[in-house]
Protein backbone atom coordinates (compact mmCIF):
# COMPACT_ATOMS: atom_id res chain seq x y z
CA UNK A 1 0.00 0.00 0.00
CA UNK A 2 1.82 3.09 -1.24
CA UNK A 3 0.04 5.70 -0.10
CA UNK A 4 -0.86 7.21 3.71
CA UNK A 5 -4.76 7.52 2.73
CA UNK A 6 -5.32 4.14 1.91
CA UNK A 7 -5.12 2.63 5.44
CA UNK A 8 -7.88 2.16 7.88
CA UNK A 9 -6.32 4.20 10.44
CA UNK A 10 -6.27 7.18 7.87
CA UNK A 11 -10.12 6.88 8.02
CA UNK A 12 -10.37 7.03 11.48
CA UNK A 13 -7.68 10.01 11.75
CA UNK A 14 -10.26 12.25 9.29
CA UNK A 15 -13.32 11.09 11.78
CA UNK A 16 -11.20 12.04 14.78
CA UNK A 17 -10.18 15.49 13.43
CA UNK A 18 -13.23 16.04 12.99
CA UNK A 19 -14.24 15.26 16.77
CA UNK A 20 -11.27 17.28 17.76
CA UNK A 21 -12.52 20.59 15.88
CA UNK A 22 -14.13 21.98 19.11
CA UNK A 23 -11.75 20.88 21.55
CA UNK A 24 -8.88 23.84 21.89
CA UNK A 25 -5.49 23.27 24.07
CA UNK A 26 -7.27 25.85 27.03
CA UNK A 27 -10.49 23.22 27.55
CA UNK A 28 -7.82 19.48 26.79
CA UNK A 29 -5.63 21.47 29.86
CA UNK A 30 -8.19 22.10 31.85
CA UNK A 31 -10.09 19.02 32.01
CA UNK A 32 -7.04 16.79 33.00
CA UNK A 33 -4.39 17.71 35.44
CA UNK A 34 -2.03 15.24 34.31
CA UNK A 35 -1.93 16.49 30.72
CA UNK A 36 2.06 17.03 31.33
CA UNK A 37 3.17 14.02 32.10
CA UNK A 38 0.91 12.16 29.85
CA UNK A 39 2.63 14.21 27.09
CA UNK A 40 6.12 14.19 28.12
CA UNK A 41 9.04 12.44 28.04
CA UNK A 42 12.63 12.37 29.80
CA UNK A 43 16.01 11.59 28.57
CA UNK A 44 19.31 12.04 30.27
CA UNK A 45 19.80 15.64 29.30
CA UNK A 46 16.56 16.39 27.44
CA UNK A 47 12.88 17.16 28.40
CA UNK A 48 10.36 17.03 25.75
CA UNK A 49 7.17 18.53 26.45
CA UNK A 50 4.43 18.10 23.79
CA UNK A 51 1.58 18.54 25.81
CA UNK A 52 0.85 22.08 24.24
CA UNK A 53 -0.23 19.95 20.74
CA UNK A 54 -3.92 19.80 19.59
CA UNK A 55 -4.02 15.79 20.95
CA UNK A 56 -5.63 13.65 23.03
CA UNK A 57 -4.80 10.02 23.79
CA UNK A 58 -6.93 8.51 21.32
CA UNK A 59 -5.09 10.67 18.68
CA UNK A 60 -2.00 9.71 19.86
CA UNK A 61 -3.33 6.00 19.27
CA UNK A 62 -4.67 6.66 16.08
CA UNK A 63 -1.60 7.95 14.95
CA UNK A 64 0.65 5.34 16.34
CA UNK A 65 -1.71 2.67 14.54
CA UNK A 66 -0.84 5.06 11.48
CA UNK A 67 2.75 4.30 11.75
CA UNK A 68 2.17 0.74 12.33
CA UNK A 69 0.12 -0.18 9.08
CA UNK A 70 2.55 1.99 6.95
CA UNK A 71 5.00 -0.02 8.16
CA UNK A 72 7.47 2.05 10.23
CA UNK A 73 8.91 -0.99 12.26
CA UNK A 74 10.17 -2.57 9.35
CA UNK A 75 11.63 0.05 7.27
CA UNK A 76 13.48 1.44 10.45
CA UNK A 77 14.88 -1.85 10.54
CA UNK A 78 15.38 -2.02 7.22
CA UNK A 79 17.45 1.13 7.39
CA UNK A 80 19.37 0.28 10.61
CA UNK A 81 20.36 -3.50 9.19
CA UNK A 82 21.78 -1.78 6.16
CA UNK A 83 19.11 -2.33 3.21
CA UNK A 84 19.24 -0.41 0.13
CA UNK A 85 16.05 1.76 1.44
CA UNK A 86 17.35 4.41 -0.56
CA UNK A 87 15.72 2.96 -4.13
CA UNK A 88 16.41 5.66 -6.42
CA UNK A 89 20.13 5.24 -5.76
CA UNK A 90 20.11 1.59 -4.76
CA UNK A 91 22.22 2.54 -1.73
CA UNK A 92 22.04 1.51 1.77
CA UNK A 93 21.70 4.65 4.09
CA UNK A 94 23.55 4.34 7.26
CA UNK A 95 25.07 7.75 9.10
CA UNK A 96 23.74 5.60 12.35
CA UNK A 97 26.76 3.68 11.40
CA UNK A 98 28.88 6.80 11.97
CA UNK A 99 27.87 6.84 15.30
CA UNK A 100 27.43 3.33 16.45
CA UNK A 101 29.76 3.43 19.38
CA UNK A 102 28.39 0.11 20.50
CA UNK A 103 30.43 -1.35 17.26
CA UNK A 104 27.77 -3.85 16.48
CA UNK A 105 28.20 -5.22 13.35
CA UNK A 106 26.41 -3.67 10.59
CA UNK A 107 26.23 -5.54 7.23
CA UNK A 108 26.09 -3.25 3.58
CA UNK A 109 25.43 -6.18 1.07
CA UNK A 110 27.36 -8.69 3.93
CA UNK A 111 30.37 -6.48 4.77
CA UNK A 112 30.37 -4.85 8.43
CA UNK A 113 30.99 -1.57 7.53
CA UNK A 114 32.13 -0.73 11.76
CA UNK A 115 35.91 -1.49 10.62
CA UNK A 116 36.38 1.78 7.62
CA UNK A 117 33.71 3.85 9.72
CA UNK A 118 36.51 3.34 12.72
CA UNK A 119 39.44 3.38 10.54
CA UNK A 120 38.42 6.84 9.87
CA UNK A 121 37.66 7.82 12.95
CA UNK A 122 41.09 7.24 14.44
CA UNK A 123 42.15 8.94 10.95
CA UNK A 124 40.52 12.34 12.06
CA UNK A 125 41.42 11.56 15.71
CA UNK A 126 45.13 11.83 14.51
CA UNK A 127 45.04 14.65 12.24
CA UNK A 128 42.55 17.02 14.67
CA UNK A 129 45.42 16.38 17.66
CA UNK A 130 48.14 17.32 15.04
CA UNK A 131 46.61 20.47 13.84
CA UNK A 132 45.05 21.50 17.06
CA UNK A 133 48.82 21.09 19.46
CA UNK A 134 50.71 22.66 16.98
CA UNK A 135 52.57 19.47 15.62
CA UNK A 136 50.93 19.66 12.16
CA UNK A 137 52.11 22.98 10.38
CA UNK A 138 52.40 24.55 7.25
CA UNK A 139 54.93 24.21 4.53
CA UNK A 140 57.00 27.57 5.96
CA UNK A 141 57.19 25.90 9.53
CA UNK A 142 54.34 27.77 11.08
CA UNK A 143 51.43 26.82 13.53
CA UNK A 144 48.01 26.44 11.57
CA UNK A 145 45.55 29.35 13.01
CA UNK A 146 42.93 29.23 10.44
CA UNK A 147 41.07 26.22 8.92
CA UNK A 148 38.85 27.06 5.74
CA UNK A 149 36.03 24.19 5.14
CA UNK A 150 35.35 24.68 1.39
CA UNK A 151 32.22 22.51 0.78
CA UNK A 152 28.50 23.38 0.22
CA UNK A 153 24.79 21.77 1.07
CA UNK A 154 25.26 18.68 3.82
CA UNK A 155 29.17 19.18 3.39
CA UNK A 156 28.97 22.81 4.91
CA UNK A 157 25.72 23.31 6.73
CA UNK A 158 26.00 20.76 9.36
CA UNK A 159 29.41 21.10 10.14
CA UNK A 160 28.81 24.48 10.23
CA UNK A 161 26.06 24.31 12.51
CA UNK A 162 27.71 22.71 14.82
CA UNK A 163 30.74 24.41 14.81
CA UNK A 164 28.67 27.34 15.66
CA UNK A 165 26.88 25.52 18.62
CA UNK A 166 29.89 24.51 20.14
CA UNK A 167 32.15 27.73 20.03
CA UNK A 168 32.41 27.53 23.33
CA UNK A 169 34.52 24.26 23.25
CA UNK A 170 36.74 26.09 20.80
CA UNK A 171 40.51 26.16 21.06
CA UNK A 172 41.72 30.06 21.30
CA UNK A 173 43.71 30.88 18.28
CA UNK A 174 42.05 28.59 16.43
CA UNK A 175 39.64 29.76 14.33
CA UNK A 176 37.23 27.42 11.89
CA UNK A 177 35.59 29.41 8.88
CA UNK A 178 33.63 28.07 6.55
CA UNK A 179 33.18 29.07 2.48
CA UNK A 180 30.14 27.55 0.37
CA UNK A 181 29.05 29.88 -2.23
CA UNK A 182 29.74 30.28 -5.85
CA UNK A 183 29.72 34.18 -5.27
CA UNK A 184 33.45 35.22 -5.01
CA UNK A 185 32.46 37.33 -2.20
CA UNK A 186 32.39 34.34 0.04
CA UNK A 187 36.24 32.80 -0.25
CA UNK A 188 37.84 36.79 -0.57
CA UNK A 189 36.27 37.72 2.81
CA UNK A 190 37.00 34.56 4.39
CA UNK A 191 41.15 34.83 3.10
CA UNK A 192 40.94 38.68 4.19
CA UNK A 193 41.05 37.14 7.31
CA UNK A 194 43.58 34.39 6.95
CA UNK A 195 47.53 34.09 5.78
CA UNK A 196 48.62 30.89 3.79
CA UNK A 197 51.57 30.55 5.64
CA UNK A 198 49.15 29.79 8.89
CA UNK A 199 45.96 28.73 6.87
CA UNK A 200 44.45 24.63 6.24
CA UNK A 201 42.18 24.19 3.67
CA UNK A 202 39.34 21.06 4.23
CA UNK A 203 37.92 20.85 0.52
CA UNK A 204 34.95 18.88 1.77
CA UNK A 205 32.26 17.53 -1.49
CA UNK A 206 31.04 14.09 -1.19
CA UNK A 207 31.58 13.15 -5.19
CA UNK A 208 34.34 15.85 -5.57
CA UNK A 209 32.15 17.24 -8.93
CA UNK A 210 30.38 20.06 -7.41
CA UNK A 211 30.64 23.28 -8.99
CA UNK A 212 31.05 25.84 -6.38
CA UNK A 213 33.36 23.95 -4.18
CA UNK A 214 35.84 22.86 -7.00
CA UNK A 215 35.41 26.75 -7.79
CA UNK A 216 36.33 27.99 -4.78
CA UNK A 217 39.08 25.03 -3.95
CA UNK A 218 40.78 26.01 -6.97
CA UNK A 219 40.59 30.10 -6.30
CA UNK A 220 41.83 28.97 -2.35
CA UNK A 221 44.99 27.08 -4.17
CA UNK A 222 45.57 29.59 -6.34
CA UNK A 223 46.09 32.42 -3.72
CA UNK A 224 47.83 29.58 -1.49
CA UNK A 225 50.56 28.56 -4.11
CA UNK A 226 50.84 32.58 -5.24
CA UNK A 227 52.22 33.04 -1.88
CA UNK A 228 53.66 29.70 -0.58
CA UNK A 229 54.01 27.59 -4.41
CA UNK A 230 53.27 24.60 -5.50
CA UNK A 231 54.93 22.21 -3.51
CA UNK A 232 52.96 23.60 -0.28
CA UNK A 233 49.14 21.96 -1.22
CA UNK A 234 49.83 19.21 0.49
CA UNK A 235 50.62 20.52 3.63
CA UNK A 236 47.51 22.95 3.52
CA UNK A 237 44.78 20.90 1.53
CA UNK A 238 43.20 18.18 2.89
CA UNK A 239 40.20 16.74 1.31
CA UNK A 240 36.71 14.82 2.79
CA UNK A 241 35.26 13.18 -0.01
CA UNK A 242 34.18 9.28 -1.27
CA UNK A 243 35.68 10.32 -4.57
CA UNK A 244 39.60 9.58 -3.94
CA UNK A 245 39.96 9.98 -8.30
CA UNK A 246 39.42 13.38 -8.04
CA UNK A 247 40.89 14.46 -4.86
CA UNK A 248 43.95 13.16 -6.51
CA UNK A 249 43.90 14.75 -9.67
CA UNK A 250 43.47 18.00 -7.59
CA UNK A 251 46.67 17.43 -5.80
CA UNK A 252 45.54 16.15 -2.51
CA UNK A 253 48.11 13.47 -1.27
CA UNK A 254 45.77 10.60 -0.49
CA UNK A 255 47.52 10.08 2.83
CA UNK A 256 45.65 13.24 3.74
CA UNK A 257 42.31 12.52 2.41
CA UNK A 258 39.35 11.30 4.65
CA UNK A 259 37.34 8.53 3.43
CA UNK A 260 33.17 8.09 3.38
CA UNK A 261 31.01 5.94 1.60
CA UNK A 262 28.31 6.53 -0.92
CA UNK A 263 25.74 5.03 1.94
CA UNK A 264 26.25 8.62 3.82
CA UNK A 265 23.90 11.13 2.21
CA UNK A 266 25.26 14.47 1.87
CA UNK A 267 22.65 16.47 5.00
CA UNK A 268 23.45 13.39 7.22
CA UNK A 269 26.97 13.67 6.68
CA UNK A 270 28.30 15.89 9.83
CA UNK A 271 28.97 12.47 11.67
CA UNK A 272 31.55 11.32 8.97
CA UNK A 273 34.88 12.62 7.83
CA UNK A 274 32.89 15.20 6.87
CA UNK A 275 32.88 16.30 10.55
CA UNK A 276 36.51 17.31 10.81
CA UNK A 277 36.00 20.58 10.60
CA UNK A 278 33.97 19.93 13.85
CA UNK A 279 37.01 17.75 15.49
CA UNK A 280 39.28 20.02 14.99
CA UNK A 281 37.33 22.77 16.20
CA UNK A 282 36.36 21.55 19.79
CA UNK A 283 38.84 18.53 19.60
CA UNK A 284 38.07 14.73 18.88
CA UNK A 285 37.10 13.60 22.31
CA UNK A 286 34.12 15.92 22.11
CA UNK A 287 33.48 15.19 18.34
CA UNK A 288 33.26 11.24 20.18
CA UNK A 289 30.86 12.66 22.57
CA UNK A 290 28.70 14.32 19.78
CA UNK A 291 28.43 10.86 18.13
CA UNK A 292 27.73 9.14 21.72
CA UNK A 293 24.72 11.52 21.82
CA UNK A 294 22.94 10.88 18.35
CA UNK A 295 23.97 7.22 19.41
CA UNK A 296 21.80 7.19 22.09
CA UNK A 297 19.10 8.59 20.05
CA UNK A 298 19.55 5.81 17.53
CA UNK A 299 19.20 3.43 20.30
CA UNK A 300 16.12 5.21 21.76
CA UNK A 301 14.82 5.62 17.95
CA UNK A 302 15.71 1.91 17.39
CA UNK A 303 14.50 0.03 20.46
CA UNK A 304 11.44 1.99 22.08
CA UNK A 305 8.21 1.00 21.32
CA UNK A 306 6.12 3.46 19.34
CA UNK A 307 4.09 5.05 21.68
CA UNK A 308 7.27 6.38 23.29
CA UNK A 309 9.70 6.55 21.07
CA UNK A 310 10.67 10.66 20.63
CA UNK A 311 11.55 10.43 16.50
CA UNK A 312 8.50 8.52 16.22
CA UNK A 313 6.27 11.01 18.49
CA UNK A 314 7.61 14.23 16.97
CA UNK A 315 7.66 12.85 13.89
CA UNK A 316 3.56 11.66 13.95
CA UNK A 317 2.94 15.10 15.06
CA UNK A 318 4.21 16.50 12.07
CA UNK A 319 2.02 14.34 10.08
CA UNK A 320 -0.87 14.92 12.10
CA UNK A 321 -0.75 18.60 11.53
CA UNK A 322 0.05 18.84 7.90
CA UNK A 323 -2.16 16.10 6.79
CA UNK A 324 -5.12 16.78 9.24
CA UNK A 325 -5.23 20.18 10.12
CA UNK A 326 -4.23 21.74 7.36
CA UNK A 327 -0.78 23.13 8.17
CA UNK A 328 2.14 23.97 5.67
CA UNK A 329 5.14 24.56 7.43
CA UNK A 330 6.45 24.39 10.54
CA UNK A 331 9.15 26.41 12.69
CA UNK A 332 11.95 25.40 14.39
CA UNK A 333 12.90 28.37 17.56
CA UNK A 334 16.46 27.58 19.27
CA UNK A 335 16.27 29.87 22.24
CA UNK A 336 20.16 29.86 22.29
CA UNK A 337 22.33 32.22 20.06
CA UNK A 338 24.68 28.93 19.57
CA UNK A 339 22.20 27.80 17.73
CA UNK A 340 21.67 30.50 15.41
CA UNK A 341 22.47 28.04 12.13
CA UNK A 342 20.32 25.08 13.56
CA UNK A 343 17.19 25.83 10.96
CA UNK A 344 19.61 26.56 8.57
CA UNK A 345 20.68 22.68 8.68
CA UNK A 346 17.13 21.06 9.52
CA UNK A 347 15.91 23.27 6.37
CA UNK A 348 18.41 20.80 4.10
CA UNK A 349 18.00 17.75 6.37
CA UNK A 350 14.29 18.09 6.25
CA UNK A 351 13.19 19.26 3.16
CA UNK A 352 15.85 18.10 0.72
CA UNK A 353 14.74 14.90 2.33
CA UNK A 354 10.67 15.15 2.05
CA UNK A 355 10.21 17.72 -0.49
CA UNK A 356 8.57 14.89 -2.17
CA UNK A 357 5.64 14.63 -4.54
CA UNK A 358 6.00 10.78 -5.83
CA UNK A 359 5.94 7.83 -4.00
CA UNK A 360 9.06 5.50 -3.45
CA UNK A 361 7.36 3.71 -6.17
CA UNK A 362 6.73 6.76 -8.73
CA UNK A 363 2.85 7.14 -7.47
CA UNK A 364 1.60 10.80 -7.58
CA UNK A 365 0.56 12.06 -4.09
CA UNK A 366 -2.33 13.11 -3.72
CA UNK A 367 -0.89 15.22 -0.15
CA UNK A 368 0.85 17.34 1.24
CA UNK A 369 4.30 15.90 2.36
CA UNK A 370 7.53 17.76 3.91
CA UNK A 371 6.88 21.53 5.24
CA UNK A 372 8.55 24.31 4.26
CA UNK A 373 10.64 24.76 7.51
CA UNK A 374 11.85 28.19 8.65
CA UNK A 375 13.49 29.43 12.09
CA UNK A 376 15.72 31.86 14.35
CA UNK A 377 16.88 32.32 17.34
CA UNK A 378 14.86 33.31 20.14
CA UNK A 379 14.04 36.51 21.11
CA UNK A 380 15.15 37.82 17.44
CA UNK A 381 12.24 35.88 15.69
CA UNK A 382 9.57 37.03 18.89
CA UNK A 383 10.40 40.64 16.97
CA UNK A 384 9.98 39.68 13.28
CA UNK A 385 7.82 36.86 12.47
CA UNK A 386 5.99 35.56 15.27
CA UNK A 387 2.94 38.18 14.38
CA UNK A 388 1.79 35.44 11.66
CA UNK A 389 2.16 32.60 14.30
CA UNK A 390 0.58 34.30 16.61
CA UNK A 391 -2.57 35.92 14.72
CA UNK A 392 -2.15 35.25 11.27
CA UNK A 393 -4.16 32.71 8.83
CA UNK A 394 -1.68 29.68 8.60
CA UNK A 395 -1.04 26.75 11.51
CA UNK A 396 2.62 26.96 12.11
CA UNK A 397 3.45 24.01 14.38
CA UNK A 398 6.59 25.18 16.15
CA UNK A 399 9.40 23.61 18.64
CA UNK A 400 10.73 25.98 21.37
CA UNK A 401 14.68 24.77 22.17
CA UNK A 402 15.97 25.84 24.81
CA UNK A 403 18.60 25.19 27.70
CA UNK A 404 18.44 25.05 31.58
CA UNK A 405 22.02 26.04 32.03
CA UNK A 406 23.40 28.93 29.71
CA UNK A 407 27.54 28.95 28.51
CA UNK A 408 26.99 33.24 29.54
CA UNK A 409 25.23 33.69 32.57
CA UNK A 410 25.88 37.07 32.50
CA UNK A 411 23.41 38.88 35.18
CA UNK A 412 19.58 38.28 34.29
CA UNK A 413 19.76 38.02 30.22
CA UNK A 414 19.03 34.20 30.66
CA UNK A 415 16.49 34.18 32.97
CA UNK A 416 14.73 37.14 30.40
CA UNK A 417 15.62 34.56 27.80
CA UNK A 418 13.91 31.82 29.29
CA UNK A 419 10.81 34.03 30.61
CA UNK A 420 10.47 34.89 27.05
CA UNK A 421 11.01 30.86 26.19
CA UNK A 422 8.00 29.99 28.30
CA UNK A 423 6.15 32.62 28.02
CA UNK A 424 5.74 31.92 24.01
CA UNK A 425 4.16 28.76 24.31
CA UNK A 426 1.79 29.50 27.00
CA UNK A 427 0.79 32.41 24.30
CA UNK A 428 -0.10 30.38 21.92
CA UNK A 429 -2.13 27.98 23.69
CA UNK A 430 -4.06 29.75 25.63
CA UNK A 431 -4.93 32.86 23.37
CA UNK A 432 -6.76 35.94 24.13
CA UNK A 433 -10.57 35.31 24.11
CA UNK A 434 -12.71 38.48 23.16
CA UNK A 435 -13.83 38.56 27.12
CA UNK A 436 -9.95 38.98 28.39
CA UNK A 437 -9.32 41.63 25.64
CA UNK A 438 -12.36 43.74 26.53
CA UNK A 439 -11.37 43.48 30.13
CA UNK A 440 -7.86 44.40 29.31
CA UNK A 441 -9.33 47.19 27.20
CA UNK A 442 -11.09 48.74 30.06
CA UNK A 443 -8.89 48.43 32.60
CA UNK A 444 -7.06 50.57 30.31
CA UNK A 445 -9.47 53.18 30.19
CA UNK A 446 -10.93 52.86 26.61
CA UNK A 447 -14.15 54.03 26.07
CA UNK A 448 -17.04 51.28 24.85
CA UNK A 449 -16.44 52.94 20.94
CA UNK A 450 -12.56 52.66 21.07
CA UNK A 451 -13.30 48.92 22.76
CA UNK A 452 -15.10 47.54 20.21
CA UNK A 453 -13.07 49.37 17.15
CA UNK A 454 -9.95 47.94 18.46
CA UNK A 455 -11.06 44.18 20.19
CA UNK A 456 -11.08 42.13 17.27
CA UNK A 457 -7.01 42.94 16.75
CA UNK A 458 -6.54 42.12 20.26
CA UNK A 459 -8.09 38.66 20.23
CA UNK A 460 -5.47 35.68 20.14
CA UNK A 461 -7.44 32.29 18.49
CA UNK A 462 -4.48 30.70 20.76
CA UNK A 463 -4.89 26.65 20.21
CA UNK A 464 -1.55 27.08 17.91
CA UNK A 465 0.38 24.14 18.77
CA UNK A 466 4.01 23.97 20.43
CA UNK A 467 6.49 21.46 21.66
CA UNK A 468 9.39 22.20 23.91
CA UNK A 469 12.53 20.41 23.99
CA UNK A 470 14.88 21.70 27.37
CA UNK A 471 18.05 20.35 27.37
CA UNK A 472 20.16 20.65 30.40
CA UNK A 473 22.84 22.05 28.64
CA UNK A 474 24.17 22.56 24.48
CA UNK A 475 26.74 20.54 25.03
CA UNK A 476 28.55 18.24 22.15
CA UNK A 477 26.42 14.87 23.55
CA UNK A 478 23.15 16.88 23.72
CA UNK A 479 23.34 18.34 20.28
CA UNK A 480 24.05 14.98 19.21
CA UNK A 481 20.87 14.03 20.48
CA UNK A 482 19.09 17.09 19.11
CA UNK A 483 19.69 16.64 15.78
CA UNK A 484 19.33 12.58 15.62
CA UNK A 485 16.47 13.37 16.85
CA UNK A 486 15.48 15.44 13.99
CA UNK A 487 16.92 13.38 11.44
CA UNK A 488 14.71 10.64 12.32
CA UNK A 489 11.95 12.53 12.81
CA UNK A 490 12.37 13.20 9.21
CA UNK A 491 12.71 9.43 8.57
CA UNK A 492 9.20 8.69 10.44
CA UNK A 493 7.41 11.64 7.95
CA UNK A 494 9.08 10.01 5.00
CA UNK A 495 8.27 6.39 5.45
CA UNK A 496 4.24 7.64 6.32
CA UNK A 497 3.99 9.96 3.29
CA UNK A 498 5.64 7.01 1.22
CA UNK A 499 8.48 8.78 -0.07
CA UNK A 500 12.23 7.88 -0.81
CA UNK A 501 13.92 10.46 1.80
CA UNK A 502 17.25 9.95 0.62
CA UNK A 503 17.28 10.78 -3.07
CA UNK A 504 17.62 15.15 -4.24
CA UNK A 505 16.61 14.77 -7.74
CA UNK A 506 14.95 18.02 -7.69
CA UNK A 507 18.01 19.94 -7.69
CA UNK A 508 19.43 18.04 -10.66
CA UNK A 509 17.43 20.59 -12.97
CA UNK A 510 18.74 24.11 -11.97
CA UNK A 511 22.45 22.74 -12.48
CA UNK A 512 21.70 21.15 -16.06
CA UNK A 513 20.25 24.70 -16.90
CA UNK A 514 23.14 26.74 -15.36
CA UNK A 515 25.72 24.81 -17.19
CA UNK A 516 24.10 25.92 -20.49
CA UNK A 517 24.10 29.16 -19.42
CA UNK A 518 27.60 29.70 -18.36
CA UNK A 519 28.91 29.50 -21.80
CA UNK A 520 26.43 31.85 -23.09
CA UNK A 521 27.46 34.68 -20.71
CA UNK A 522 30.69 34.66 -21.80
CA UNK A 523 30.39 34.42 -25.49
CA UNK A 524 29.50 37.67 -28.39
CA UNK A 525 26.37 35.80 -29.77
CA UNK A 526 22.99 36.42 -29.31
CA UNK A 527 21.03 34.79 -26.52
CA UNK A 528 17.99 32.95 -28.24
CA UNK A 529 17.64 29.41 -26.90
CA UNK A 530 15.25 30.14 -24.13
CA UNK A 531 11.89 31.63 -23.32
CA UNK A 532 11.72 35.22 -23.37
CA UNK A 533 12.11 36.11 -19.87
CA UNK A 534 15.43 34.14 -19.42
CA UNK A 535 16.90 35.19 -23.21
CA UNK A 536 16.40 38.96 -21.79
CA UNK A 537 17.34 38.95 -18.87
CA UNK A 538 20.82 36.89 -19.73
CA UNK A 539 20.99 39.63 -22.53
CA UNK A 540 20.14 42.64 -20.08
CA UNK A 541 23.24 41.05 -17.77
CA UNK A 542 25.56 40.61 -20.93
CA UNK A 543 24.78 44.70 -22.54
CA UNK A 544 25.13 46.01 -18.55
CA UNK A 545 28.43 44.75 -17.73
CA UNK A 546 30.48 45.46 -21.11
O1 LIG B 1 29.23 17.01 -0.94
P1 LIG B 1 28.93 17.32 -2.36
O2 LIG B 1 29.03 16.13 -3.25
O3 LIG B 1 29.80 18.45 -2.86
O4 LIG B 1 27.44 17.80 -2.45
C1 LIG B 1 27.00 18.97 -1.85
C2 LIG B 1 25.50 19.12 -1.95
O5 LIG B 1 25.14 19.31 -3.29
C3 LIG B 1 24.01 18.71 -3.88
O6 LIG B 1 23.51 19.56 -4.84
C4 LIG B 1 22.92 18.20 -2.98
O7 LIG B 1 21.71 18.88 -3.15
C5 LIG B 1 23.27 18.19 -1.53
O8 LIG B 1 22.56 17.14 -0.94
C6 LIG B 1 24.75 18.00 -1.30
O9 LIG B 1 24.98 17.97 0.09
Amino acid sequence: MSLLTQTAAHAALVAHTAAMADRPMRDLFADDPARFSRFSHHLPGLLVDYSKNRITEETMALLTELAEQRGLIAQRNAMFSGQHVNNTENRAVLHVALRNRSNRPILVDGHDVMPAVNRVLAQMEQFSTAVRSGEWRGATGERITDVVNIGIGGSDLGPRMVVEALKPYAQPGLTVRFVSNVDGTDIAECLKQCRPHSTLFLVASKTFTTQETLTNAHTARAWLVKALGEKAVSQHFVALSTNEPACAAFGIDPANMFDFWDWVGGRYSLWSAIGLPIAIAIGFERFSQLLAGAHAMDEHFRTTPLRDNLPVILGLLGVWYINYQGAHGTAVLPYDQYLHRFAAHLQQVDMESNGKSVTRDGEAIPYTTGPILFGEPGTNGQHSFYQLIHQGTHLIPCDFIGVVHSHNPLGDHHLKLMSNFFAQTEAMMRGKTADEARAELAAEGKSEQQIAALLPHKVFPGNRPTTTLLADRLDPYTLGLLVALYEHRIFVQGVLWGVNSFDQWGVELGKQLAKTILPELDSPAAVTGHDSSTNSLISHFKQHRK
